[in-house]
């Protein structure tokens, strides 16, 4: 069975402020809650013994209203003043009694509706007892809501009020200060390090934080980016030697490393190449072949230190005596080649020639205060005359070389006879 891919759903992106702020407006709503729970029960307990003293304070009143109607046992007198104090002062009940008996009453008759239940149920009762002449003769019952409910509510609505401004006002002013605190270094750190990121600027520092996981956590981008820095400066520094390496190498796979002259690969691509511009541009150009006369006994002669510094004069003497444009490359051992591009004229290659038979032909320096004499026999041959690609010149350059020799062989050998 396959397993099930788990698909991670990426988490909401939220700001860290309004994480912060969304915070310390709980807090906030949580402690404004709790204040006014505590100044609610707080007011109500006084409110309620406000509210028993204020019925109390009523029903002396009654007692004191209704004396002359007691010591008379006026029963409608008594009951008329009860009624229209009671009336005045919004309670809900009042008995009065004489030794036991029930000599008046009060009932505000219920309206039903919910404000009338709600008075009822935070309504309190309170006792007086009812003098005649400085004698206890009776009591009075009382039980309202005696302004209660009014003032719990003011109390409450007015607490919770003061209370939700005065914490809304706390919160402003520490959210600010956290915001400074711990917001302001994060963006500024994530500031740097996006302008670091964007300039590759990896020399620049992020700055200290005044909270300490935060100067820590910028502490450690700083060693960080010292980190990347020493990376970059070694990789920078490994790169600079590699295209060095490079270089030489690119440098020894196109050069002959005894002479510094080009080497047969290259000069065959830079013959190739100067065909292509010839045969596009209706040009001429030339090719001799070089190869040092009885250069072997250089060599058992003199040493091969010697016969190596010969070649080096020759290549030296060669390249000096060429044009910007052409070049001269040595093929190995003894033969060296010139390409002349383009050949304007045609006898401009038999003067080359016979200048690079006087140039190579001075004493050349072998060492331990020895010099030695050479010479060389050359071949020429011209594109398109002689060949039209890189074989049959070079084949046509050689065999005129070697038909030099011969001569040269030749001319030696009636020297010699
Ligand atoms: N010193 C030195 N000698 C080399 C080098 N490469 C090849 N040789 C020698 O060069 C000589 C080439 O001789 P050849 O061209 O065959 O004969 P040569 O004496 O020049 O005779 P001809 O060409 O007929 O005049 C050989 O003895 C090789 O050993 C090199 O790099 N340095």
């Amino acid at each position: 069975m396959q397993p099930e891919a788990v698909t991670a759903t990426p988490p909401r992106r939220v700001s860290l402020a309004s994480v912060l702020r969304r915070g310390q407006w709980r807090v906030a709503s949580g402690a404004v809650l709790v204040v006014c729970a505590v100044l609610s029960v707080g007011a109500a307990l006084q409110l309620r013994l406000a509210q028993r003293d204020g019925l109390a304070s009523v029903g002396r009143a009654i007692a004191y209203s209704t004396e002359a109607a007691v010591a008379f046992r006026d029963a409608a007198e008594a009951e008329l003043l009860v009624g229209r104090i009671a009336q005045r002062e919004g309670l809900d009940a009042v008995r009065l009694e004489l030794g036991g008996e029930l000599l008046a009453r009060y009932d505000r008759p219920p309206t039903g509706d919910w404000a009338d239940r709600l008075r009822r149920g935070f309504a309190a009762t309170a006792e007086v007892q009812v003098d005649v002449d400085g004698r206890a003769v009776g009591r009075l019952e009382l039980s309202g809501e005696a302004g209660f409910l009014g003032a719990l509510l003011r109390w409450t609505v007015g607490g919770a009020l003061a209370g939700m401004a005065s914490i809304a006002l706390f919160v402003l002013l520490t959210s600010r200060r956290q915001l400074a605190l711990v917001l302001a270094p994060i963006q500024r750190l994530s500031r740097a390090t996006h302008a670091i990121r964007a300039s590759r600027d990896f020399d620049r520092r992020v700055d200290a934080a005044a909270v300490t996981e935060l100067d820590s956590l910028a502490a450690d981008v700083n060693a960080l980016l010292a980190e990347v820095q020493r990376y970059e400066r070694e990789l920078v520094d490994r790169h600079g030697r590699l295209e060095a390496a490079y270089e030489e190498l690119a440098h020894y796979s196109r050069h002959d490393a005894l002479t510094g002259l080009a080497n047969r690969r290259y000069f065959e691509t830079r013959l190739q190449e100067a065909l292509s511009r010839a045969r596009r541009e209706g040009e001429r150009l030339g090719l001799l072949f070089i190869d040092v006369n009885r250069f072997k006994q250089v060599n058992d002669q003199h040493g091969h230190a010697a016969g190596d510094a010969v070649l080096k004069a020759m290549a030296q003497r060669l390249a000096g005596a060429l044009r910007q444009h052409d070049l001269a490359a040595r093929l190995g051992g003894d033969e060296f080649v010139v390409l002349v591009a383009p050949l304007r004229e045609p006898e401009a290659l038999a003067t080359l020639v016979s200048h690079l038979g006087e140039a190579v032909a001075r004493p050349i320096d072998i060492g331990g205060g020895r010099s030695l004499e050479a010479s060389v026999s050359i071949g020429t041959a011209v594109y398109p005359d002689d060949g039209g690609d890189v074989d049959a010149l070079m084949r046509q350059a050689d065999a005129a070389m070697y038909a030099v020799k011969a001569g040269h062989a030749g001319a030696a050998a009636r020297r010699r006879a």
